[in-house]
């Protein structure tokens, strides 16, 4: 435990949304951070408590500030600024950062290597082109050397982290065939944020399950992204997402082509190997399915390989939770290690069950 003068002063910018909830929830616990600003926009001016009733009395009595507005956040007390806005929002209040701040956006605002392809996806201007080459793409486990050093981390989406854990080490190793990636994903309602919208309500999302963003989904790009940079080349992929009537949780069920000569057994061998020791990866032995369920709440990713009965192809099974892996979790997780703090700090709760 960090004597409270020299823990990390942290805001979190955007927190009367769910992103937003979630680092609080992680950071209350963590022993070497204090929340010392919190944000909202419609909200603004009310107790977090009234915003999130769960959240009461979190880090003990009286320790959590008020919401403001972004404007009124004095930034000379802050340490690492935490961004769980809507896309477009955080480019210029990043921008205008002074310059001890470091800056951890889980919004899109700065994955994209290429702000042109920002621009196209997203139907904006990028705000900071200028800083772009500046951010760090904050998949940690793929990314620990670039977070290191960074000043302001990308956090990847949540279906994005979800397939590039287990697609990435592959296709560097040339095992399976980059450009024949089929993603059947699912998510839980939270993926889509805490603002109110049509196809949010329980009666849209209850008892059925529906794909949308069919051949266009925002996380198509960011996915060929990650997997160009590891093979080389241009790379697309074939990714479908579906809506499931849950909270929380991500399955990426991924097709793959095997490379000529490869196996299943390859696979899952690479992947054990790449991620031996990492405490948030777990690569499961043969024939255990892995479920949402098994991760709900923690950090971790959890990934099964499966030889198909079609010849020469194989499938990945990976799942997160979309708030913690997928969003708050590695973005604390990318704070433990910009800050050349443990890189569990604050993160090792195991799963809630059932
Ligand atoms: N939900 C998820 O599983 C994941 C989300 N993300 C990304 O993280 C970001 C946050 O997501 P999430 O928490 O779900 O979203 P929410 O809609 O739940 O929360 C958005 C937050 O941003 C605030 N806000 C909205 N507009 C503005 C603005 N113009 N200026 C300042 N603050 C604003 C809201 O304040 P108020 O409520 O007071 O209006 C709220 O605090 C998004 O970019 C999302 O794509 C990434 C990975 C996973
Ligand atoms: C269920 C659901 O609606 N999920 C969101 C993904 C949230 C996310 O990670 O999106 P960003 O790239 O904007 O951060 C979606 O499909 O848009």
């Amino acid at each position: 435990m960090t004597d409270d003068a020299n823990r990390l002063r942290v805001a979190i910018v955007g927190a009367s949304g769910y992103t937003g909830a979630e680092l609080v929830r992680l950071l209350v616990c963590h022993p070497a951070a204090r929340v010392v600003a919190l944000t909202a926009d419609r909200k603004a001016g009310n107790t977090l408590d009234a915003v999130f009733p769960h959240l009461a009395g979190a880090g003990g009595e009286g320790a959590l500030p008020p919401l403001v507005a972004v404007d009124n956040v004095d930034w000379e007390g802050i340490d690492i600024a935490f961004f769980g806005l809507p896309h477009g929002a955080s480019q210029p209040v990043i921008a205008a950062l002074p310059p001890q701040v470091k800056a951890i956006d889980l919004s899109p605002d700065f994955r994209f290597a290429d702000p042109a392809v920002y621009s196209e996806w997203y139907g904006l201007p990028h705000q900071s082109p200028a800083l772009q080459a500046e951010a760090v793409y904050g998949l940690t486990e793929l990314m620990r050397d670039r977070v290191k050093a960074a000043r302001i981390i990308a956090c990847p989406g949540c279906y994005p982290t979800s397939s590039l854990l287990p697609l990435i080490p592959l296709v560097e190793a040339g095992l399976i065939e980059a450009d024949e990636v089929i993603i059947d994903a699912k998510s839980g309602v939270s993926g889509a944020g805490r603002a109110a919208k049509e196809g949010s309500l329980y009666a849209e999302v209850a008892e059925g399950i529906h794909a949308y963003g069919v051949a266009s989904h925002r996380h198509a790009p960011e996915i060929e992204q990650g997997l160009s940079l590891a093979a080389g080349r241009a790379i697309k992929v074939n990714f479908t997402p579906h809506l499931m009537p849950m909270n929380r949780g991500i399955l990426s069920s991924i097709y793959v082509r095997l490379a000529k000569g490869a196996s299943a057994d390859d696979l899952r061998a690479t992947l054990a190997t790449r991620y031996q020791g990492e405490p948030f990866v777990k690569v499961l032995a043969a024939g255990t399915v892995p479920a949402t369920r098994h991760v709900r709440g923690s950090n971790q990713c959890r990934i099964g390989v499966f030889a198909d009965r079609l010849p020469g192809r194989a499938i990945l099974l990976s799942v997160i939770d979309n708030l913690v892996k997928g969003a708050s979790g590695q973005a604390v997780q990318n704070m433990n290690v910009v800050c050349g703090l443990p890189e569990t700090m604050g993160l090792a709760q195991a799963p809630i069950f059932p």
